[in-house]
C-alpha cells in the first residue's frame, strides 16, 4: 500500500523566491500551492496570479475574496499543495460533517448553541447529527455532481438513502416504518415523529440544488402513498419493497398539459374492457418520470375520477423537458397509448380519485415547506458571509445600512417561516391523521404560499448582494444564482401559491357563510323560524353514512335508508355531487385522509345552492332517489 509522504515545511521567505512564470508559488491559509503549471489553465487567468501582492506571498485574503472554500478541496486543486509555512497553522478548516454553523441564523434556533425550543428533545438532536452528517459525505457530492450534469440520482446513493431507510422516513410516521432499522438504528421507528421527518427534509433542502432535490426521489414521496393507503395487497406487494429498497422508481402522474392546480380539468382516460383498463392521454411535469417504473396516475373514468397504478411498458413512453432546474429531477413528459393494466391495480375505489388525490396534498406540502425553508436559510447564511467578506469601497459590504437592512428583512422572513412550520408540525404530531386532514388543509396553503413568496424576495435580495456571481452558476455566488432561478419552484409544485393562499382563506370563510348561505337560498320562508340545529333535512335516497354525517354537522336531523354495506361513496354521486363525503369514523375516511368538515360543507353548500335540491334527478340514477326535500321540523 503507497503510503503519502509528509508535506514539507518552507518559510515565508522561501516561497517568496518562485514568483515568474513557469515557477509560481503561494501561500493560502498555511499552505503553500505550486501554481507553475495550473497559472495557464487558471479559470480566472493567468495574469492575476502574477501580480506582486500575489505571486509568491501569502494570497489567503485575496483568495477567499474570490473562491468557495470548497474549490480548494477539489481533487485536482488538492493536489497542488506541495507543503506548509514553518510555524503556522491552517485557520480556515473545513468543519467536520456534522457540525453545526456558528454563523448566526444559519440554523434554525433549536441547533444554535444558547437556545430552547419546546419541541424537540434528544431524539431529534441525535438524528438531525446522523441525518447532516450522511448528507454531507454520501449524497452532497452527489447533489453537486448531478445538478450540473442532469444525470440521474446515482444508484450507489440511493442504495445508501435506503439502507438508512430514509425513502421510508420521508412518507411520515405509519406502519411502513415497522421493524426498519432508521439512520442505522440511531432512533426507533416507534420514536419517529414528523420533527424527526421535518430534519430529514431540512437537511436535504441545504444542498441548495433544487433539481437534485426533486430528483432525491421526491416522486416516491408523493407516489407511493396512494399505492401504500389505496392499493390491494397484490399491489402493495408488486411495488411497495422495490420502491423502498431502491430497486425500483415510482412518480405522481397527475398533471397534464390541459390541467394543473386545476385538477378537475385532467383529459387522460382509462376505459374498462372486462378485467382491464384500457389508459390514453398525456402527463406532464412529471417529477422523476424519465426514470421511473411505475406511475401513479389519475384518469378520467366513468364516473369521475380514478387513480390508477401503470408500470412501464412499451406503451408507456416518457420524454425529458426542459425546465429551468436541472433535468437531473427527472422532469417529464408522460405518454400513455393503449396501456392496458389490471382493475386490480386501481387505487382507491373507481370514481373517487379525488380523495386519492387530495389525501396526499397536505403532506406534499408541508414536506416542499421544509425542504424550501432550509434552502432560503442557507441563502441567509451566504449572504451573511458574503457581506462580512466582501470588501467594498474599501469596508465590507456589510457597512452599508441598505445591505444590512436586506440581511434583516431576511432573516425575519426565514425565522418567521421557521416558527410557523414548528407550529403546524406540533400540530401534525398531537393530531390523528383525519384531524390534520380536516383542519389541517387550509394552514399548510398559506403556510407554503407565505414561505414561498418570502423565498422569492430573499431570493432577489441575495441577488442584489452578490451582484455579478448572483447571476453565475459556478464561484463564489452559485448558490445564490441557483436559487433565484429555481425558488418559484417551489410556488408551483404541490399547488399554485395563488391557489393556496385561497384554499388557507377561503376555508373558515365557508364555514361561516353556510349558516347564512342555508337559510337565504335553501330554506323555505317557514324554516327560517327555525334555528338551524333545528331544521330537519328529509332527504330520502339510499346514502352512505358519509353524506349523512355531513349533514349532522350542518345541524341537520336527517331521515336516512341505511347505507349499502356501508359502502364509501355513492349517495355523493347519486346527490349529484362529484365526490362522496367521508365521516371522520370510517374507516375509509382514515384511509383516504378523507374531505374534511369544511370541504364537506362546502360541497353541500354547492350543492344546495347552485344544483337546487327539488330538480328533477338524473334518469340514470333515478332509481336510487326516492324523495328529496326540505322540512321544517314539525
Ligand atoms: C490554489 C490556487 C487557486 C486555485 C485552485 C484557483 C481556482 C480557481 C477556480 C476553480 C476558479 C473558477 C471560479 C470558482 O470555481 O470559484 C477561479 C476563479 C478566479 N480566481 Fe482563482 N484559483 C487559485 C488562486 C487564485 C488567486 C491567488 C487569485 C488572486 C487574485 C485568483 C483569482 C481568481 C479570479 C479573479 C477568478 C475569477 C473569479 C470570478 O469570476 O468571480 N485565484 N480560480
Amino acid at each position: 500500500m503507497a503510503t503519502k509522504t509528509p508535506l514539507k515545511t518552507f518559510t515565508v521567505e522561501e516561497v517568496a523566491q518562485h514568483n515568474k512564470e513557469g515557477d509560481l508559488w503561494i501561500i493560502i491559509d498555511s499552505k503553500v500551492y505550486n501554481l507553475s503549471r495550473f497559472a495557464d489553465l487558471h479559470p480566472g487567468g493567468a495574469g492575476v496570479l502574477f501580480t506582486p501582492s500575489i505571486a509568491g506571498q501569502d494570497a489567503t485574503q485575496a483568495f477567499f475574496g474570490l473562491h468557495r472554500h470548497e474549490v480548494l478541496l477539489r481533487p485536482q486543486y488538492a493536489r497542488l499543495q506541495i507543503g506548509t509555512i514553518q510555524g503556522q497553522e491552517q485557520v480556515i478548516g473545513s468543519q467536520p460533517a456534522d457540525s453545526v454553523s456558528e454563523v448566526p441564523y444559519a440554523e434554525p434556533s433549536w441547533l444554535s448553541k444558547g437556545y430552547y425550543s419546546p419541541y424537540y428533545n434528544d431524539s431529534h438532536r441525535k438524528f438531525q447529527k446522523a441525518v447532516r452528517k450522511f448528507m454531507m459525505e454520501v449524497v452532497s457530492p452527489d447533489a453537486v455532481k448531478c445538478e450540473e450534469n442532469g444525470k440521474r440520482i446515482s444508484q450507489e446513493v440511493v442504495d445508501q438513502l435506503c439502507e438508512m431507510n430514509i425513502p421510508a422516513m420521508r412518507l411520515g410516521k405509519g406502519k411502513h416504518l415497522k421493524g426498519r432499522t432508521l439512520m442505522g438504528g440511531v432512533i426507533t421507528p416507534e420514536e419517529f415523529d414528523p420533527f424527526h421527518e421535518l430534519i430529514v427534509n431540512s437537511e436535504i433542502g441545504r444542498f441548495s440544488t433544487r433539481g437534485y432535490v426533486d430528483g432525491l426521489l421526491a416522486g416516491g414521496v408523493i407516489g407511493l402513498p396512494p399505492v401504500l393507503n389505496f392499493g390491494s395487497s397484490e399491489v402493495k406487494d408488486l411495488v411497495v419493497s422495490d420502491v423502498l429498497s431502491g430497486k425500483k422508481f415510482i412518480c405522481l402522474a397527475i398533471t397534464e398539459a390541459f390541467a394543473g392546480s386545476d385538477v378537475s380539468g385532467l383529459q387522460t382516460t382509462a376505459v374498462r374492457e372486462g378485467d382491464e383498463w384500457v389508459i390514453n392521454g398525456t402527463k406532464k411535469w412529471i417529477t422523476n418520470g424519465t426514470f421511473a417504473d411505475y406511475f401513479t396516475v389519475a384518469c378520467k373514468t366513468e364516473p369521475g375520477f380514478t387513480v390508477i397504478l401503470v408500470p412501464r411498458s412499451d406503451n408507456v413512453s416518457t420524454k425529458a423537458i426542459k425546465t429551468a432546474y436541472s433535468s437531473t429531477a427527472g422532469t417529464a413528459y408522460v405518454t400513455f397509448e393503449n396501456v392496458r393494466v389490471p382493475v386490480s391495480y386501481t387505487l382507491g375505489p373507481v370514481g373517487k380519485g379525488m380523495q386519492v388525490i387530495l389525501s396526499n396534498f397536505n403532506h406534499e406540502r408541508w414536506m416542499i415547506v421544509c425542504t424550501s425553508l432550509a434552502t432560503q436559510r442557507v441563502i441567509v447564511e451566504e449572504c451573511l458571509k458574503w457581506s462580512n467578506q466582501r470588501i467594498v469601497f474599501g469596508k465590507p459590504l456589510n457597512a452599508q445600512a441598505v445591505i444590512r437592512s436586506k440581511l434583516a428583512n431576511m432573516i425575519a422572513r426565514v425565522e418567521a417561516g421557521q416558527n410557523w412550520l414548528e407550529s403546524i408540525t406540533h400540530q401534525m404530531n398531537n393530531m390523528s391523521y383525519h384531524e390534520q386532514s380536516d383542519k389541517l388543509a387550509g394552514p399548510i396553503g398559506l403556510l407554503k404560499q407565505f414561505i414561498t413568496r418570502t423565498g422569492r424576495e430573499t431570493a432577489e435580495d441575495a441577488t442584489q448582494i452578490f451582484g455579478g456571481r448572483g447571476i453565475t452558476t459556478t464561484g463564489m455566488g452559485k448558490l445564490i444564482e441557483n436559487y433565484h432561478r429555481t425558488s418559484p419552484y417551489d410556488a408551483i409544485l404541490g399547488g399554485a401559491e395563488d391557489v393556496l393562499g385561497d384554499l388557507g382563506a377561503t376555508r373558515h370563510a365557508e364555514l361561516e357563510a353556510i349558516d347564512g348561505i342555508l337559510s337565504d337560498k335553501v330554506l323555505t320562508p317557514e324554516m327560517r323560524e327555525y334555528p338551524l340545529s333545528e331544521t330537519a333535512l328529509y332527504v330520502t335516497v339510499e346514502p352512505c353514512i358519509m353524506c349523512a354525517s355531513a349533514l349532522r354537522q350542518l345541524g341537520i336531523k336527517e331521515v336516512f335508508y341505511g347505507c349499502e354495506n356501508d359502502r364509501f361513496g355513492g349517495c355523493g354521486s347519486v346527490l349529484g355531487v362529484n365526490n362522496a363525503l367521508p365521516h371522520p369514523k370510517h374507516p375509509a375516511y382514515r384511509a383516504t385522509g378523507g374531505y374534511c368538515r369544511e370541504e364537506a360543507i362546502m360541497i353541500l353548500r354547492r350543492f344546495y345552492v347552485t344544483e337546487n335540491v327539488n330538480a328533477p334527478v338524473p334518469k340514470s340514477k333515478a332509481n336510487r332517489v326516492l324523495k328529496t326535500e326540505i322540512v321544517p321540523k314539525a
